[in-house]
Protein backbone atom coordinates (compact mmCIF):
# COMPACT_ATOMS: atom_id res chain seq x y z
CA UNK A 1 0.00 0.00 0.00
CA UNK A 2 1.02 3.63 -1.01
CA UNK A 3 0.12 6.50 1.15
CA UNK A 4 0.51 9.79 -0.52
CA UNK A 5 -1.48 12.15 1.02
CA UNK A 6 -3.22 13.16 3.60
CA UNK A 7 -5.63 16.11 4.57
CA UNK A 8 -4.98 17.76 7.98
CA UNK A 9 -3.57 20.93 9.58
CA UNK A 10 -7.58 22.46 9.24
CA UNK A 11 -8.88 24.86 7.15
CA UNK A 12 -8.08 28.25 6.43
CA UNK A 13 -11.71 29.43 8.16
CA UNK A 14 -11.29 27.32 11.34
CA UNK A 15 -8.70 27.41 13.42
CA UNK A 16 -9.02 24.07 15.13
CA UNK A 17 -7.91 20.71 13.25
CA UNK A 18 -11.39 19.26 12.46
CA UNK A 19 -11.40 16.83 9.31
CA UNK A 20 -8.95 14.68 8.63
CA UNK A 21 -9.14 12.49 5.40
CA UNK A 22 -6.54 10.38 3.22
CA UNK A 23 -6.24 9.75 -0.44
CA UNK A 24 -4.28 6.51 -1.02
CA UNK A 25 -3.25 5.00 -4.73
CA UNK A 26 -6.05 2.46 -3.62
CA UNK A 27 -9.58 3.17 -2.91
CA UNK A 28 -9.40 6.69 -1.53
CA UNK A 29 -10.92 7.04 2.03
CA UNK A 30 -11.97 9.89 4.42
CA UNK A 31 -11.85 10.03 7.88
CA UNK A 32 -13.75 12.40 9.80
CA UNK A 33 -12.31 13.48 13.58
CA UNK A 34 -14.34 14.34 16.34
CA UNK A 35 -14.97 18.45 15.96
CA UNK A 36 -14.29 20.92 18.53
CA UNK A 37 -15.33 24.17 18.67
CA UNK A 38 -12.65 26.95 19.35
CA UNK A 39 -13.19 28.95 22.74
CA UNK A 40 -9.52 30.18 22.61
CA UNK A 41 -8.13 33.43 21.15
CA UNK A 42 -7.49 32.85 17.25
CA UNK A 43 -4.19 31.35 16.09
CA UNK A 44 -1.42 33.55 15.22
CA UNK A 45 -1.21 34.60 11.55
CA UNK A 46 0.74 31.87 9.41
CA UNK A 47 4.47 32.45 9.22
CA UNK A 48 6.12 34.46 6.82
CA UNK A 49 7.38 32.99 4.16
CA UNK A 50 11.53 32.06 3.94
CA UNK A 51 13.46 34.71 2.61
CA UNK A 52 17.55 35.47 2.95
CA UNK A 53 19.46 37.95 5.15
CA UNK A 54 19.23 38.04 8.43
CA UNK A 55 15.87 39.46 8.90
CA UNK A 56 14.28 36.88 7.09
CA UNK A 57 15.76 34.35 9.47
CA UNK A 58 14.81 36.20 12.22
CA UNK A 59 11.22 36.28 10.77
CA UNK A 60 11.41 32.58 9.87
CA UNK A 61 12.74 31.76 13.47
CA UNK A 62 9.48 33.92 14.42
CA UNK A 63 7.54 31.84 11.69
CA UNK A 64 8.26 28.26 12.85
CA UNK A 65 7.25 29.35 16.70
CA UNK A 66 3.88 30.60 15.33
CA UNK A 67 3.24 27.84 13.44
CA UNK A 68 4.57 25.51 16.55
CA UNK A 69 2.11 27.21 18.94
CA UNK A 70 -0.83 27.50 16.46
CA UNK A 71 -0.41 23.50 15.76
CA UNK A 72 0.02 22.98 19.36
CA UNK A 73 -3.41 25.11 20.45
CA UNK A 74 -5.33 22.97 17.84
CA UNK A 75 -4.05 19.77 19.23
CA UNK A 76 -3.78 20.24 22.47
CA UNK A 77 -6.77 22.18 23.41
CA UNK A 78 -8.09 21.61 27.20
CA UNK A 79 -11.24 22.40 26.26
CA UNK A 80 -11.86 19.76 23.70
CA UNK A 81 -11.93 16.52 25.28
CA UNK A 82 -13.14 14.99 21.64
CA UNK A 83 -10.04 16.36 19.83
CA UNK A 84 -8.96 14.25 17.37
CA UNK A 85 -5.52 13.46 18.87
CA UNK A 86 -6.01 13.79 22.31
CA UNK A 87 -3.63 15.66 24.66
CA UNK A 88 -1.44 13.46 26.71
CA UNK A 89 1.14 13.63 28.91
CA UNK A 90 2.55 10.32 26.83
CA UNK A 91 5.31 8.27 28.80
CA UNK A 92 6.27 6.96 25.44
CA UNK A 93 5.60 6.76 21.53
CA UNK A 94 2.22 5.89 21.12
CA UNK A 95 3.26 2.61 18.96
CA UNK A 96 5.10 0.62 21.22
CA UNK A 97 6.46 -2.31 21.58
CA UNK A 98 6.88 -3.20 18.56
CA UNK A 99 3.11 -2.49 16.97
CA UNK A 100 4.71 -0.98 14.05
CA UNK A 101 7.81 -1.69 11.75
CA UNK A 102 9.31 1.99 11.09
CA UNK A 103 12.07 2.22 8.45
CA UNK A 104 13.34 5.53 7.32
CA UNK A 105 14.69 5.96 3.96
CA UNK A 106 17.56 8.82 3.88
CA UNK A 107 19.39 10.12 0.76
CA UNK A 108 20.57 13.08 -1.11
CA UNK A 109 17.74 14.53 -3.10
CA UNK A 110 17.26 12.16 -6.62
CA UNK A 111 19.57 9.17 -4.87
CA UNK A 112 16.38 7.34 -5.76
CA UNK A 113 14.46 6.78 -2.20
CA UNK A 114 11.06 7.06 -4.07
CA UNK A 115 12.08 4.66 -6.58
CA UNK A 116 13.44 1.94 -4.23
CA UNK A 117 10.38 2.44 -1.64
CA UNK A 118 8.40 2.03 -4.48
CA UNK A 119 9.81 -1.36 -5.46
CA UNK A 120 9.48 -2.28 -1.86
CA UNK A 121 5.86 -1.49 -1.45
CA UNK A 122 4.91 -4.12 -3.95
CA UNK A 123 7.34 -7.19 -2.92
CA UNK A 124 7.56 -6.21 0.88
CA UNK A 125 3.72 -4.99 1.75
CA UNK A 126 5.16 -1.64 2.86
CA UNK A 127 2.98 1.68 3.77
CA UNK A 128 4.92 3.92 1.95
CA UNK A 129 5.03 7.07 3.38
CA UNK A 130 6.84 9.82 1.41
CA UNK A 131 6.97 13.24 3.92
CA UNK A 132 7.79 15.38 0.39
CA UNK A 133 4.47 13.83 -1.33
CA UNK A 134 2.60 14.30 2.12
CA UNK A 135 3.60 18.62 2.41
CA UNK A 136 2.85 18.71 -1.58
CA UNK A 137 -0.34 17.32 -1.01
CA UNK A 138 -0.85 19.22 2.17
CA UNK A 139 0.16 22.28 0.09
CA UNK A 140 -2.24 21.78 -2.87
CA UNK A 141 -5.16 21.08 -0.15
CA UNK A 142 -7.58 23.80 -0.55
CA UNK A 143 -8.00 26.15 2.60
CA UNK A 144 -4.81 24.58 3.97
CA UNK A 145 -3.36 26.71 6.67
CA UNK A 146 -0.07 26.26 5.21
CA UNK A 147 0.05 26.17 1.92
CA UNK A 148 1.97 29.07 1.22
CA UNK A 149 4.13 28.45 3.52
CA UNK A 150 4.94 24.85 2.71
CA UNK A 151 5.56 26.10 -1.05
CA UNK A 152 7.95 28.79 -0.10
CA UNK A 153 9.57 26.02 2.02
CA UNK A 154 10.05 23.37 -0.53
CA UNK A 155 11.29 26.18 -3.36
CA UNK A 156 14.24 27.51 -0.96
CA UNK A 157 15.01 24.05 -0.44
CA UNK A 158 14.04 24.33 3.67
CA UNK A 159 12.98 21.93 6.16
CA UNK A 160 9.09 22.73 6.78
CA UNK A 161 8.82 23.43 10.53
CA UNK A 162 8.87 19.88 12.17
CA UNK A 163 5.19 20.38 13.91
CA UNK A 164 3.37 20.72 10.19
CA UNK A 165 5.10 17.01 8.43
CA UNK A 166 5.10 14.81 12.25
CA UNK A 167 1.76 15.78 12.24
CA UNK A 168 0.86 15.10 8.52
CA UNK A 169 2.91 11.66 9.50
CA UNK A 170 0.89 10.47 12.81
CA UNK A 171 -2.12 11.19 11.18
CA UNK A 172 -1.11 8.94 7.63
CA UNK A 173 0.31 6.27 10.02
CA UNK A 174 -2.92 6.05 12.25
CA UNK A 175 -4.94 5.75 9.51
CA UNK A 176 -3.03 3.23 7.49
CA UNK A 177 -2.97 1.00 11.32
CA UNK A 178 -6.22 1.71 11.99
CA UNK A 179 -6.86 -0.48 8.38
CA UNK A 180 -4.64 -2.82 9.64
CA UNK A 181 -0.56 -2.10 8.26
CA UNK A 182 1.75 -2.18 10.59
CA UNK A 183 5.13 -2.12 7.97
CA UNK A 184 6.03 1.80 7.66
CA UNK A 185 8.63 3.13 5.06
CA UNK A 186 9.11 6.53 6.04
CA UNK A 187 10.89 7.91 3.05
CA UNK A 188 12.50 11.51 3.27
CA UNK A 189 12.45 11.59 6.61
CA UNK A 190 13.30 12.69 9.22
CA UNK A 191 15.61 15.21 7.58
CA UNK A 192 16.27 17.27 10.34
CA UNK A 193 17.29 16.28 14.21
CA UNK A 194 14.64 17.79 16.01
CA UNK A 195 12.40 15.72 13.61
CA UNK A 196 13.80 12.31 14.58
CA UNK A 197 13.49 13.33 18.09
CA UNK A 198 10.00 13.91 17.52
CA UNK A 199 8.71 11.30 15.52
CA UNK A 200 10.73 8.63 18.24
CA UNK A 201 9.88 10.00 21.33
CA UNK A 202 5.91 10.86 20.00
CA UNK A 203 5.18 8.38 17.37
CA UNK A 204 7.40 5.32 17.47
CA UNK A 205 10.96 4.50 17.34
CA UNK A 206 12.79 3.19 13.82
CA UNK A 207 13.99 0.04 13.08
CA UNK A 208 16.73 1.36 10.97
CA UNK A 209 17.61 3.79 8.42
CA UNK A 210 18.24 2.91 4.72
CA UNK A 211 21.03 5.54 3.69
CA UNK A 212 21.16 6.10 -0.52
CA UNK A 213 24.78 7.24 -0.76
CA UNK A 214 25.05 9.09 -4.46
CA UNK A 215 27.31 11.60 -5.56
CA UNK A 216 26.02 14.80 -5.90
CA UNK A 217 26.66 15.27 -9.89
CA UNK A 218 24.44 12.05 -10.58
CA UNK A 219 21.75 13.25 -8.35
CA UNK A 220 22.06 16.62 -9.88
CA UNK A 221 21.68 15.23 -13.33
CA UNK A 222 18.52 12.81 -12.38
CA UNK A 223 16.89 15.84 -10.63
CA UNK A 224 17.30 17.90 -13.69
CA UNK A 225 15.87 15.13 -16.05
CA UNK A 226 13.04 14.52 -13.92
CA UNK A 227 12.51 18.11 -13.92
CA UNK A 228 11.78 18.73 -17.35
CA UNK A 229 8.54 16.35 -16.41
CA UNK A 230 8.02 16.73 -12.54
CA UNK A 231 6.58 19.94 -12.49
CA UNK A 232 8.22 20.21 -9.03
CA UNK A 233 8.92 23.61 -8.06
CA UNK A 234 12.09 22.63 -6.87
CA UNK A 235 13.70 20.42 -9.58
CA UNK A 236 15.73 23.71 -10.78
CA UNK A 237 19.34 24.22 -10.60
CA UNK A 238 18.38 27.11 -8.17
CA UNK A 239 16.24 24.97 -5.94
CA UNK A 240 18.64 21.75 -6.37
CA UNK A 241 21.71 23.46 -5.33
CA UNK A 242 19.97 24.54 -2.38
CA UNK A 243 18.70 21.45 -1.53
CA UNK A 244 22.28 19.82 -1.57
CA UNK A 245 23.22 22.44 1.14
CA UNK A 246 20.81 21.79 3.42
CA UNK A 247 20.99 17.61 3.30
CA UNK A 248 24.74 17.99 4.24
CA UNK A 249 23.93 20.74 6.56
CA UNK A 250 20.84 19.24 8.06
CA UNK A 251 20.13 16.71 7.23
CA UNK A 252 23.24 14.37 7.46
CA UNK A 253 23.44 14.68 11.13
CA UNK A 254 20.45 12.74 11.18
CA UNK A 255 22.27 9.74 9.82
CA UNK A 256 25.14 10.51 12.02
CA UNK A 257 22.87 10.46 15.00
CA UNK A 258 21.48 6.96 13.59
CA UNK A 259 24.78 5.86 12.55
CA UNK A 260 26.22 6.14 16.08
CA UNK A 261 23.53 3.97 17.72
CA UNK A 262 24.29 1.15 14.66
CA UNK A 263 20.70 1.76 13.44
CA UNK A 264 22.18 2.80 9.57
CA UNK A 265 22.51 0.71 5.99
CA UNK A 266 24.13 2.42 3.36
CA UNK A 267 22.89 1.56 0.09
CA UNK A 268 25.29 2.80 -3.31
CA UNK A 269 23.12 4.37 -5.32
CA UNK A 270 25.10 5.27 -8.51
CA UNK A 271 23.81 2.17 -10.18
CA UNK A 272 21.18 0.88 -12.58
CA UNK A 273 17.79 0.72 -10.19
CA UNK A 274 17.31 -3.31 -10.59
CA UNK A 275 21.27 -3.55 -9.16
CA UNK A 276 20.47 -0.85 -6.11
CA UNK A 277 17.26 -2.84 -5.54
CA UNK A 278 19.17 -6.21 -5.24
CA UNK A 279 21.48 -4.56 -2.52
CA UNK A 280 18.09 -3.07 -0.91
CA UNK A 281 16.83 -5.91 -0.56
CA UNK A 282 20.24 -7.72 1.10
CA UNK A 283 19.95 -5.39 3.69
CA UNK A 284 16.83 -5.85 4.92
CA UNK A 285 17.01 -9.63 4.53
CA UNK A 286 20.12 -9.16 6.95
CA UNK A 287 17.86 -7.30 9.21
CA UNK A 288 15.46 -10.03 9.47
CA UNK A 289 12.85 -8.29 6.45
CA UNK A 290 11.56 -10.52 4.25
N1 LIG B 1 19.34 3.86 -9.88
C1 LIG B 1 18.89 4.82 -10.70
N2 LIG B 1 19.48 5.01 -11.90
C2 LIG B 1 19.05 5.96 -12.74
N3 LIG B 1 18.00 6.79 -12.48
C3 LIG B 1 17.38 6.64 -11.29
C4 LIG B 1 17.79 5.66 -10.35
N4 LIG B 1 16.98 5.73 -9.28
C5 LIG B 1 16.12 6.74 -9.52
N5 LIG B 1 16.34 7.28 -10.74
C6 LIG B 1 15.64 8.42 -11.34
O1 LIG B 1 16.14 9.57 -10.70
C7 LIG B 1 15.09 10.47 -10.38
C8 LIG B 1 15.03 10.67 -8.87
O2 LIG B 1 14.64 9.46 -8.28
P1 LIG B 1 13.69 9.44 -7.02
O3 LIG B 1 12.51 10.32 -7.26
O4 LIG B 1 13.42 8.02 -6.67
O5 LIG B 1 14.67 10.10 -5.96
P2 LIG B 1 14.38 10.66 -4.51
O6 LIG B 1 15.56 10.35 -3.69
O7 LIG B 1 13.06 10.15 -4.02
O8 LIG B 1 14.28 12.21 -4.84
P3 LIG B 1 13.62 13.40 -3.98
O9 LIG B 1 14.18 13.34 -2.63
O10 LIG B 1 14.04 14.60 -4.74
O11 LIG B 1 12.15 13.18 -4.04
C9 LIG B 1 13.83 9.87 -10.95
O12 LIG B 1 13.58 10.44 -12.20
C10 LIG B 1 14.17 8.38 -11.09
O13 LIG B 1 13.49 7.78 -12.16
O1 LIG C 1 10.60 16.03 6.41
C1 LIG C 1 10.58 16.77 5.41
C2 LIG C 1 10.59 16.29 4.10
C3 LIG C 1 10.57 17.16 3.05
N1 LIG C 1 10.54 18.49 3.27
C4 LIG C 1 10.49 19.46 2.16
O2 LIG C 1 10.01 18.86 0.98
C5 LIG C 1 10.98 18.97 -0.04
C6 LIG C 1 10.88 17.85 -0.99
O3 LIG C 1 11.09 16.62 -0.33
P1 LIG C 1 11.35 15.29 -1.19
O4 LIG C 1 11.61 14.20 -0.19
O5 LIG C 1 12.55 15.56 -2.03
O6 LIG C 1 10.14 15.04 -2.00
C7 LIG C 1 12.30 19.11 0.71
O7 LIG C 1 13.33 19.72 -0.05
C8 LIG C 1 11.87 20.01 1.86
O8 LIG C 1 11.73 21.34 1.46
C9 LIG C 1 10.53 18.98 4.55
O9 LIG C 1 10.50 20.20 4.78
N2 LIG C 1 10.55 18.10 5.59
Amino acid sequence: MFVRSSRLLGRKSSPQFTRFSTKSRGPSSAIRFNSTKSTSTPPPPPPPPPQTGSKGKILLAIGALAIGSTIAASLYNKDSPKSAVEPVAQKGPAFQDGKIKVIFVLGGPGSGKGTQSALLVKEHGFVHLSAGDLLREEQKREGSKYGELIANYIKEGLIVPQEVTVALLEQAIKESYAKGSTKFLIDGFPRKMDQALTFENQIAKSSFTLFFECPEQVMLKRLLERGKTSGRTDDNIESITKRFRTFIETSMPVVNHFEEQGKVIKVQCDQPVDVVYTQVKNALSEKGVN
